[in-house]
């Protein structure tokens, strides 16, 4: 089944658009939802779980349409398949752990003992054991963040929408959460939307990543094919016949990306080209390749280049 379809979608806030014409189509899986700040991730989310309803078009999460029917108890059926994190610190003061996740898990339709019960099982899982008889206000930051994927997952939906979950974590903090994160995919067939701004959560976690920037899709697919697309760049330095050489390796279909005006050219090869290619063709025009190395681009780049 899709996971998520969606249709034109876009959000205003008065003038301003926060999302605009969003259109995707997305399995089951782990997916990095990466963008800058202000791109239009958290919009996205609020309207996934059905907190803010879209200005315009339409989409459904796991076959449920947006904005969809309640069921018999009065909740939104889409509310029950969905687990959500928000970034804000949405914790209730006065609680323990325990008791805060227990009221999340009636908010989303439990009986109170089940919800209890599931509170308990779910805190023990995040490695919150001990501290679920605390109040939630004294947890440290890596616990707090804990807690809030422990209210998103205490009702067991098939899939968590998660907001910057690493959102001020220590090194140590964000490899535990990361950690969690993909186990509840890998471990237990979770779906996860994760909205984050870093590229190496998504790289750590995720199998496909949706590029958000300035409330637009920028680009999607799966993390790999994103890497695989740009293995086709090179340094090359030569020393003879240049301009000669650079004409025939352009009509070629090799596309000089930069030329440093001292012999260096960076290139973007067609499919097929191999480092034997230009040898061969220098050797022909009597060029000498004085150095000749890959110069792939990093997800990192790519990720700028695409947002900026
Ligand atoms: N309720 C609102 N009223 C007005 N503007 C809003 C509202 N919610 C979001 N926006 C604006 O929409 C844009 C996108 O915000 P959103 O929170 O979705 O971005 P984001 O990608 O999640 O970024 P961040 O990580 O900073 O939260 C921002 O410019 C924000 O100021």
């Amino acid at each position: 089944m899709s996971l998520i379809e969606l249709n034109a979608v876009s959000r205003t806030f008065g003038a301003f658009t926060a999302l605009r014409d969003v259109t995707l189509s997305l399995p089951e899986g782990r997916i990095g939802l990466l963008g800058p700040n202000g791109a239009g991730k958290s919009t996205l989310l609020k309207i996934l779980m059905g907190l803010i309803p879209p200005s315009s078009g339409t989409g459904r999460v796991l076959n449920e349409p947006l904005g969809g029917d309640r069921d018999a108890a009065g909740n939104w059926r889409l509310r029950r398949l969905i687990g959500f994190m928000p970034e804000a610190d949405a914790l209730v003061p006065g609680l323990t752990g325990v008791e805060y996740v227990a009221l999340a898990g009636e908010l989303y339709g439990m009986p109170r003992r089940e919800a209890t019960r599931r509170a308990h099982e779910v805190l023990s899982y995040l490695e919150l054991e001990e501290a679920r008889y605390r109040l939630v206000e004294e947890y440290s930051l890596g616990m707090k963040q804990r807690v809030k994927l422990a209210q998103a997952l205490v009702h067991d939906p098939p899939v968590l929408l998660l907001d910057e979950p690493t959102s001020g974590l220590d090194p140590a903090g964000r490899d535990a959460m990361l950690r969690l994160v993909k186990a509840l995919g890998v471990d237990h067939g979770k779906s996860v939307l994760l909205s984050t701004h870093l590229l190496a959560d998504v790289e750590t976690v995720c199998e496909r990543v949706v590029i958000i920037a300035g409330g637009q899709v920028r680009r999607e697919g799966t993390v790999a094919e994103l890497r695989d697309r740009h293995r086709d760049r090179f340094r090359v330095r030569v020393q003879g016949e240049a301009a000669a050489f650079r004409a025939e390796l352009e009509a070629a279909g090799v596309k000089l990306l930069a030329d440093n005006g001292e012999g260096e050219w960076r290139v973007g090869v067609p499919q097929g080209w191999s480092n034997l290619t230009f040898f061969q063709r220098a050797a022909a025009r009597g060029v000498v390749i004085r150095s000749l190395v890959r110069d792939e681009e990093t997800l990192e780049e790519l990720f700028l280049r695409t947002v900026i």
